[in-house]
């Protein structure tokens, strides 16, 4: 792996950093891992075994036992904890509004991002494109090209509203204000740490900002 390009990309919920890294990884070839998913397993275990996702000991505890899967071929995205495919479990209202109660336990973060180092380290691609919210921070952070993708949170709620046909759009808005909010008090994803490259998505279609994010990894990495 010492030769992997490894493409930390940061940002709030919504700014696109899923679908843009997904998209990215796929043009040029390169493996995806998206972190949230990892978080939100955990999140759908700990509610699976019945555990108070509040009840930090209790998760730590489960830790052990979480027997976590996810592929990193953009084209081929699954997400299995033992033998459950939960790639579109990890998705529900239910598991979204405990995980950020799971992610600010702190041995929670330190194991899962001992996890997602294994994963960058197994890759057999020339490049990783990482995501999630601490990938430019902790997990990556000397990352030969980071980026915080961000977009207006007006945009970011409107993105997701599109998504999920049958909530409601002040619903899902105040519920994705609410898990930035508390995710923020964690992690500092809002702001770009030093030597992090801003890509607003604001005024960018969805091809306009994957382009951007591919232009910042040909810089940075002379690819
Ligand atoms: N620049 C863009 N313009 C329009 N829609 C976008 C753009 N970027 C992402 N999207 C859409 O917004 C939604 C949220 O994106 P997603 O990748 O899930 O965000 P995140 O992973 O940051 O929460 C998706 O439906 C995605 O297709
Ligand atoms: N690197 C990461 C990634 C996700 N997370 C947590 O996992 C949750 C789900 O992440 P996600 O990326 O799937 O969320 P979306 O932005 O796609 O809605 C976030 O709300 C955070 O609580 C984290 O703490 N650190």
């Amino acid at each position: 792996m010492t030769d992997t390009i490894v493409v930390a990309v940061d940002g709030p919920a919504g700014s696109g950093k899923s679908s843009v890294s997904k998209a990215a990884a796929g043009r040029l070839g390169w493996a995806y891992l998206d972190t949230g998913a990892a978080y939100r397993a955990l999140s759908w275990y700990v509610v699976e075994r019945g555990i108070d996702a509040t009840d930090a000991a209790a998760v730590i505890d489960a830790l052990p036992d979480f027997d976590y899967r996810i592929g990193t071929d953009p084209a081929s995205y699954h997400v299995f904890v033992g033998d459950h495919d939960v790639t579109e479990a990890i998705r529900t209202p239910e598991v979204t509004s405990v995980v950020s109660a799971i992610a600010r336990v702190p041995e929670v973060r330190t194991f899962l991002t001992e996890l997602f180092r294994d994963i960058i380290r197994g890759t057999d691609r020339d490049g990783i494109v990482v995501e999630g919210r601490d990938i430019t921070t902790v997990v990556c952070p000397d990352a030969p090209v980071r980026i915080l993708l961000t977009a207006d949170e007006a945009v970011r709620m409107a993105r997701r509203s599109a998504e999920l046909a049958d909530h409601s759009a002040a619903h899902v808005g105040e519920a994705l204000r609410r898990r930035d909010a508390a995710d923020a008090r964690v992690v500092d994803f809002m702001n770009a740490a030093d030597g992090v490259t801003t890509v607003d998505s604001t005024d960018l279609d969805f091809d306009q900002t994957v382009h951007a994010v591919i232009q910042v990894v040909q810089k940075a990495a002379h690819v």
